[in-house]
């Protein structure tokens, strides 16, 4: 059966260059679920310049017609959620469960974007001299290039160009090309919900279109998701233009069980955190830091609770772990469990490829044990369905190992000692702190962003995405002229 192609979205069209490439289901690789363009240069030059010739209008629309774009976008998005969790789950991997869940998030998040459109204002101040008032406003920046990872292909997109649109500016997204189905499903939304065309611009593609997007004069900022490495680049050509730039990468989190944390919930929460959505989140528990009294306890419960984790296709409703986005990512996982053994690390379960009834990238969930936090497996960001059990004696010790890391995203303890549970939230070197819960799983309404090699420039997500998509202008006005 022929597969569809699907086109860049410039200037309120529908545009199919001559290259495409294929967007293979990883549960099942005969399962192409379309051909997508493969942007060039030229193609993110005229997304631009729409943008650009888009933003005068859009700067000064009303906020009751960014709120009215907005919300009709959150409605379509919460009344399709189970149509495109399907196609997420079929594009990249996760459950059904899960990918419904992210289309909701990300449907909800356009819902507030568009009450933070009605609810924007500025500041006044009383000068320091008689007769002179002061305003502080804020303005939409310009034109945003907006690129964003596979690993959350609906919500990222969303928590990037809805307050991008709600603070009235433009935008070139650029989605990851493993996952483009979501990101296109979102343009094909945008076009129905009263945006004037060119406001909202896609180009398809590769990482050579992201280069040329950061590159390419008439944008303003650059709001980048995606790894350390890539992040670097976007944040040091930014930098030499001398535009704001925003970046948001990844992470070595630690969960630390203390010897009084409450065991079932504890495990619970380790393996929500370390291997659902196969171990894919920024926020992922990949260092799991326990205290001796209850180690042995808790890796027993630990083995036993992944042993029942069901991996298989992403649709199937008794799957818990769908299977990793492609070959490369299954390889350098399979790397990364090999040279954890080579360095000393104990494999006590999974990190196998799977055969399963249909071909794609499954693995079995790894949990390695008796792990030291300088091996390479405790410090590069694997990105899969593997934890590490790191033995700590103490809380003090288990806080040290914690922030012994170049990363600082998410950070989470599990104990019932409101000294110990303070102590962490104040001391531990990450953007976001759970206690007693997850280190992954964010809400859609408050800031998100990491410390340290985590991130770089403002929070995403929630009020505080005003300070990067809005300049801040100061008026001194002297309303009676002497
Ligand atoms: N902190 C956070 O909020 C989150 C962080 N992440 C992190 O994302 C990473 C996984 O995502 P992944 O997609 O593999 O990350 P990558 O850094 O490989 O890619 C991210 C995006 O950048 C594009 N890109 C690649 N090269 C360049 C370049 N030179 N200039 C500009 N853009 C470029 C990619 O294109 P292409 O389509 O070719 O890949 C993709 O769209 C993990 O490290 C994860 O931790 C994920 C989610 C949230
Ligand atoms: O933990 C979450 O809810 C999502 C955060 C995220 O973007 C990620 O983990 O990649």
């Amino acid at each position: 059966m022929q597969t569809k192609t699907y086109g860049h979205f410039i200037n309120g069209e529908w545009v199919v260059g001559t290259e495409t490439f294929p967007n293979v289901n990883p549960s099942d690789t005969r399962d192409v679920i379309g051909h997508y363009a493969q942007g060039t240069e030229a193609d993110v030059r005229a997304a631009v310049e729409a943008a650009a010739a888009a933003f005068p209008r859009w700067a000064a629309s009303t906020p009751q017609e960014r709120f009215d774009v907005l919300d009709r976008v959150g409605s379509e998005m919460l009344a399709r959620a189970e149509e495109l969790g399907t196609l997420l789950a079929r594009e990249e991997g996760k459950t059904l469960k899960e990918a419904i869940g992210e289309v909701k998030r990300a449907g909800q998040i356009f819902k507030f974007f568009a009450g933070e459109a009605l609810r924007m204002s500025g500041e006044h101040l009383r000068s320091v001299r008689p007769g002179v008032e002061i305003d502080l406003i804020r303005e939409p920046v310009g034109v945003v290039g907006l690129i964003t990872p596979w690993n959350f292909p609906i919500a990222i997109p969303a928590w990037k160009v809805a307050p991008a649109l709600a603070y009235g500016n433009t935008v070139v997204l650029k989605p990851a090309e493993q996952a483009p189905a979501s990101a296109w499903a979102l343009a094909e939304i945008l076009l129905r919900s009263g945006l004037p065309p060119g406001a909202f611009n896609l180009v398809l593609g590769d990482g050579t279109v992201g280069a040329a997007l950061v590159a390419q004069p008439g944008v303003s900022a650059i709001s980048f998701t995606g790894s350390r490495e890539v992040g670097r680049q976007v944040a040091e050509a930014c930098a030499r233009r001398m535009i704001r730039v925003q970046v948001e990468m990844g992470g070595k989190n630690p969960l630390v069980v203390l010897d009084d944390a409450p065991l079932e919930a504890a495990v619970e929460a380790a393996v929500n955190g370390a291997y659902f959505s196969a171990g894919e989140r920024c926020t992922a528990s990949s260092r799991l830091i326990v205290t001796e009294g209850i180690y042995e306890r808790f890796r027993a419960a630990l083995l036993e609770r992944i042993r029942r984790l069901r991996v298989g296709p992403a649709l199937d409703p008794n799957t818990y772990i769908g299977p990793v986005i492609d070959e490369a990512q299954l390889r350098r996982i399979l790397h990364y469990i090999e040279l954890g053994q080579q360095e000393g690390a104990v494999l006590a379960c999974g990190g196998q490829r799977l055969e399963l009834g249909t071909p794609g990238f499954y693995l079995a969930p790894a949990l390695f044990d008796e792990t030291d936090n300088r091996m390479t497996i405790n410090r590069e960001e694997i990105f899969g369905p593997v934890a590490a059990l790191i033995r700590v004696r103490d809380y003090e010790e288990a806080l040290a190992v914690a922030n012994d890391t170049d990363y600082g995203l998410s950070a989470g303890i599990f104990t019932r000692s409101l000294r110990y549970a303070h102590h962490f939230r104040r001391h531990v070197q990450a953007g976001t702190v759970m206690v007693n819960l997850p280190t992954a799983g964010l809400d859609y309404h408050i800031p998100f962003g990491g410390h340290k090699a985590s991130g770089y420039g403002p929070k995403e997500q929630g009020r505080y995405a005003q300070e990067f998509y809005t300049v801040v202008k100061t008026c001194y006005v002297a309303p009676e002229i002497t």
